[in-house]
């Protein structure tokens, strides 16, 4: 990379990506039976969306896609403690299970927001899942329902994760101290 590229550590790589993705399609597959809507988290869920629906595609579930623009860290590596909606989503969940797709589960309020407002929206059922889940991230009913893999405790770029607005594109997920 640049010289102004800070130093990256491989996490997890874009084959390994791709298996754990397809696994998780795998054991969601059976529970998306029916009427379902898909919720991209914007921005940071985009690529991990875009693989979880077409290897979703490939077993034949095609859920209605959707999104919904939360922002709680902006610039920052800590979470602002508030979650702004910043576009919401533009179909009517009513009756509809939806299954919330974000890429990391850290302090776990994105998703607990999330949840909540698709609940209030009519959903019949809320499924979450998320790409990596950190160690400190919260246990027991406040979970996310699904992830692919535990993640180290630092700060994750890479396959939609950002620093600052940088490194979304890169293929593999990295970590930067
Ligand atoms: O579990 P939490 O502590 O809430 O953290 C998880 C959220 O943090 C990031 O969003 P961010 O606000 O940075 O927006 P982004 O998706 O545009 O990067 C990430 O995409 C998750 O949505
Ligand atoms: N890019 C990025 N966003 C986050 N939001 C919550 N945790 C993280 C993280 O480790 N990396």
């Amino acid at each position: 990379m640049s010289q102004n590229t800070p130093e990256i550590d491989i996490v997890l790589n874009e084959d390994e990506l791709m298996a754990m993705v397809d696994q998780l399609a795998e054991t969601l597959a059976p529970r998306l039976q029916g009427e379902w809507t898909a919720i991209n988290i914007l921005i940071g869920a985009t690529p991990f969306t875009s693989d979880l629906m077409k290897a979703l595609a490939r077993r034949n579930i095609h859920p209605v896609l959707d999104a919904l623009w939360l922002e709680s860290y902006r610039d920052a590596r800590e979470s602002s403690g508030r979650v702004n909606v910043r576009a919401d989503i533009t179909r009517p969940v009513t009756g509809r299970g939806v299954l919330l797709i974000d890429d990391v589960f850290d302090t776990g309020r994105t998703l607990a927001f999330a949840r909540q407002h698709l609940m209030t929206k009519g959903a019949r059922e809320v499924i979450t899942v998320a790409l990596a889940r950190k160690p400190s991230a919260p246990a027991g009913p406040e979970n996310v329902d699904y992830y692919a893999f535990e993640a180290p405790e630092r700060f994750l770029v890479g396959y939609g994760m950002d620093d600052r607005g940088l490194y979304r594109g890169l293929p593999f997920v990295g970590a930067l101290d």
